[in-house]
């Protein structure tokens, strides 16, 4: 995107993307300007005009692609929206977290991690730098974190959940088995592998019965 957009376009951009949203969800592949004009009630040389400021993106006779453009505004609205994510605790699973790193997501990233690990501590493990615990505070607010994952043994987690809320964390995924009071205005969002595992194996069973009921009744 080079040229500066003007505030009008910009201002239009949500709406645009708003009824892209709708129609892929409807199922549509495409959309002339003219069609979008009605929809979105801006006139169409006025959306040919916004759209011109981001290159080419519809062609002649066949109007404009949903899905791409649709890509294509969720990454202008998106990309000043980076998530800044910090983890704490870099062992078997934080490193494995490091590892994955959401690169299907480019506005999720661990941008910190911590650990009281001195053999890691300064070192940079997959582009993510790891800082001491004594560094939490300072980094969260330098870095604008808003969100930790957290994948430390559970009996040092209730100290370091009370850090991270006092230095301003707005989201917790908590991988830990312990479970968290914590203000209002924080999230926390537990996950745990064995239940979704037993979850799993739940609905099997149960699917398996089903199927043995169904035999049963197809055999009489
Ligand atoms: N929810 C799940 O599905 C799931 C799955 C695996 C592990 N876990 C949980 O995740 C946590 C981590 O498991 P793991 O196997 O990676 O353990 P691990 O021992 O391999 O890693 C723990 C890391 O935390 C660091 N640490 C210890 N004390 C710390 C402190 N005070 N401050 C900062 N870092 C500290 C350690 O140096 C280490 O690097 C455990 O609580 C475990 O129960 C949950």
């Amino acid at each position: 995107m080079a040229k500066e957009i003007p505030k009008a376009t910009a201002l239009r951009l949500p709406i645009y993307h708003r009824y892209l949203r709708f129609l892929q969800h409807a199922g549509k592949k495409r959309i002339s300007s003219t069609e979008l004009s009605e929809a979105v009630k801006v006139d169409s040389a006025t959306i040919r005009r916004d759209f011109s400021y981001f290159g080419a993106l519809g062609k002649r006779g066949y109007g404009y692609d949903v899905d791409h453009l649709l890509d294509f505004f969720s990454r202008i609205l998106n990309q000043d929206r980076l998530t800044s994510v910090g983890l704490v605790g870099v062992g078997n699973l934080g490193n494995a977290l490091i590892n994955y790193n959401f690169r299907k997501n480019s506005n999720i990233r661990i941008g910190a991690a911590f650990d009281v690990n001195t053999d890691i501590i300064g070192t940079i493990q997959r582009g993510v730098p790891v800082y001491s615990m004594d560094e939490l505070e300072e980094q969260i607010q330098q870095q604008q974190i808003e969100i930790i994952i957290l994948s430390v043994p559970q009996d040092v987690a209730g100290d370091i959940v009370n850090r991270i809320i006092e230095a301003g964390v707005k989201g917790i995924m908590n991988f830990t088995p312990l479970r968290f009071d914590v203000p209002r205005n924080v999230r926390v969002q537990n996950v745990d592998l064995t239940n979704e595992l037993q979850t799993l194996i739940y609905f099997i069973d149960s699917n398996m019965d089903d199927a043995e009921d169904f035999s049963d009744f197809e055999n009489k």
